[in-house]
């Protein structure tokens, strides 16, 4: 492409949406296009500019990302490329999942996709941990997993960051308990996971920041593997990769949700006790940055064939 690619971001005044426009701020070779506010869920408005860009970032709920992809369908080949942050395709095989570090080959399928679902925020720490480990063997598909996971409010949109200005709401909680969370789909799927995990996340009294971890009892496994195996499997996995790293886990260290706020970095752990068998894989993340705007800056880039930076900038 040698023009600058043009992009609309639906829903550009949301949680999502803000910090994609701020992760873009300084960057030259990305034109943003808007609609007027008050035409801004006006279908005719956004169809009339679909035609004139590259592509269209949703950062709508999920109703809002169906219609819009609708839209998109009666366009034909005139449609402009689609990245959703919403739920609504994650698990959807006419989309492309926007984790390009899933697997080999991944990133390249996201950049001739017409179609990307960004990820959910959970399941990009959730499946970071286990998809190298069902790929390589380690962990069987059937393997029983539980997933825990603590968030800043920010991950709730707009919505929960009232009830915290407001202070309606206590220091923490845990939630999703009818075990019907709506990332349990695409963090089984693309985990590769044949058996449904139980995941538990919960939302503390900061505004943006996340934990995923998962418990594993290593006898229970076929091969015994030590706590070692695990991170080279990881390591094996993110050799190379700009964004996702393996560190050593240090037993008797606090960690905290915070440290990777404005990054698009994703940091995983293997906390171990061979003495016990037993093993804690931990990932860290900023939830607008990896776990969204991040990731969807990311994903554009691929998509465009564009050199972009997905962290924030620093302020001068
Ligand atoms: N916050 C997070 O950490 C993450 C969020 N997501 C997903 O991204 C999407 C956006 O979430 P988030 O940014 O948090 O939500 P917010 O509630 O913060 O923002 C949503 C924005 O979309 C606007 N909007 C709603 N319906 C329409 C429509 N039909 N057309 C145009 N604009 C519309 C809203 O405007 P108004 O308020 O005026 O209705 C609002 O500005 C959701 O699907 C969410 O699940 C994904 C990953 C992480
Ligand atoms: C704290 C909080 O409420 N988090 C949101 C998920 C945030 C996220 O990643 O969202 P999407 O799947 O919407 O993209 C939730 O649990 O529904």
């Amino acid at each position: 492409m040698s023009r600058t690619p043009s992009i609309f971001i639906d829903g550009e005044s949301g949680t999502t949406g803000l910090q994609i426009r701020a992760r873009l701020a300084n960057h030259k070779g990305i034109e943003i296009r808007s609609i007027p506010e008050e035409k801004r869920k006006d279908p005719e408005t956004k169809r009339a500019l679909m035609e004139e860009v590259d592509a269209v970032v949703l950062c709508l709920p999920d109703a809002g990302a169906k219609e819009v992809a609708s839209i998109a369908r009666e366009m034909g080949a005139k449609a402009p490329r689609l990245l959703d942050a919403s739920t609504a395709h994650r698990v959807d095989p006419e989309w492309v999942y926007g984790f390009p570090e899933l697997t080999k080959g991944h990133a390249e399928r996201i950049a001739a996709a017409r179609r990307v679902s960004n990820p959910g925020c959970y399941p990009t720490g959730a499946i970071a941990l286990l998809r190298p480990l069902t790929e390589s063997g380690i962990l069987p598909a059937d393997f029983p997993i539980a997933v825990n996971a603590v968030s800043g409010y920010t991950g709730g949109g707009k919505s929960m960051i009232a009830e915290f200005d407001a202070g309606t709401v206590g220091p923490f909680f845990l939630y999703g308990l009818g075990l019907e969370h709506k990332h349990v789909p695409e963090l089984q799927l693309y985990s590769g996971l044949s058996r449904r995990p139980i995941f538990v996340p919960s939302v503390g009294e900061f505004a943006q920041g996340m934990l995923v971890s998962i418990p594993l009892h290593l006898d229970a496994l076929p091969g015994k593997p030590a706590p070692g195996d695990l991170e080279a499997a990881l390591t094996a996995h993110y050799t190379g990769s700009e964004w996702v790293k393996v560190l050593p886990g240090e037993g008797g260290a606090r960690l905290t949700p915070e440290d990777l706020n404005g990054s698009n970095a994703l940091e995983l752990r293997v906390y171990g006790s061979a003495a016990h068998r037993q093993a804690v894989l931990v990932a860290r993340l900023d939830n607008l940055g990896k776990g969204a705007s991040g990731a969807a800056v990311q994903n554009l880039g691929l998509m465009l064939g564009v050199e972009v930076d997905a962290a924030l900038p620093v302020a001068a």
